[in-house]
């Protein structure tokens, strides 16, 4: 579903990938690890359309991603749960996974503002969907408060939340445990499996929190210093001894 081919990126002279590659299946949850400034987030930004990277392309559904914007990105299919949440305080639950649905609506501004027949059925099928979707990551009893006052572990699963709303095919987690006390970690872990077997979604997921990544991922990718060092199950990357030099310190 998701090809890297030997992507090279540089910021001034600082070599942020270096011939990195990755293959993600339909239907896999991958991961990408490695230590601080490995470059796992150049590479998400690549596959976004965030950077271009100067070598190398990425490929979707086999169609190359070269020169598309993030938005053309996210229309193919490819949406994101941001490590800073992209939640408005202001605006309740509900409103901002609809905000997640919006890509999808088809009727123009004039209709929108007419509230036309079109407009009123489109905006019920998305709050349909807004409505699965809270139910799924069971953020029912919070529909209505503003996000600026929930709690940092609820907030996460919104912005799971608004990311699913785009109907992705494939879901880029960056951090999701990030913050996380042990108990909601165990349910956003919890979530992402739901996500890979009930919705079938295909998820690529950034995580510093080793013992999630190697307990759910089907295979991990490890990157030192903008190259990846090892590709492989979660039981043999355990084993690898370059990984347990440059990430795990000997701690594995
Ligand atoms: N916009 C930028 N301008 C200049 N250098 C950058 C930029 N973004 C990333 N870098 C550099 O590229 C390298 C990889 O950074 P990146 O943020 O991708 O790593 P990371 O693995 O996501 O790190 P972390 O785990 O700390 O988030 C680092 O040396 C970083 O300083």
């Amino acid at each position: 579903m998701l090809e890297v081919k030997n992507i090279e990126l540089s910021f001034d002279g600082v070599k942020a990938l270096r011939g990195v590659s990755l293959e993600v299946a339909k239907g896999e949850l991958a991961a990408v690890i490695g230590p601080n400034g490995a470059g796992k987030t150049s590479l998400f930004n690549c596959i976004c359309g965030v950077y271009e990277p100067q070598v190398g392309e990425v490929s979707f559904e086999g169609r190359s991603l070269k020169g598309l914007a993030p938005a053309q990105v996210s229309r193919l299919g490819i949406s994101r749960m941001f490590q800073n949440l992209a939640v408005f305080p202001q605006m309740t639950v509900v409103e901002n996974l609809m905000l997640g649905c919006h890509q999808h609506y088809e009727s123009g501004w004039l209709a929108n503002m007419l509230w036309t027949r079109s407009t009123r059925a489109e905006e019920i099928q998305w709050r349909r969907v807004a409505e699965e979707v809270m139910d799924f990551l069971h953020l029912e009893a919070w529909r209505k408060t503003p996000c600026g006052i929930l709690p940092y572990g609820i907030l996460k699963r919104v912005e799971l939340g608004r990311a699913l709303c785009m109907r992705p095919k494939l879901l880029l987690l960056d951090e999701p445990a990030a913050g996380l006390n042990q108990e909601e970690t165990e349910d956003m872990a919890r979530y992402m499996l739901d996500i890979k077997e009930e919705l079938g979604i295909t998820q690529v997921l950034v995580e510093h929190e080793l013992r999630m990544v190697l307990d759910l991922a089907d295979h991990v990718a490890v990157l030192d210093f903008g190259e990846k060092i090892a590709d492989g199950p979660p039981q043999e990357i355990r084993k690898n001894p370059q990984v347990i030099e440059a990430y795990l310190g000997g701690a594995a």
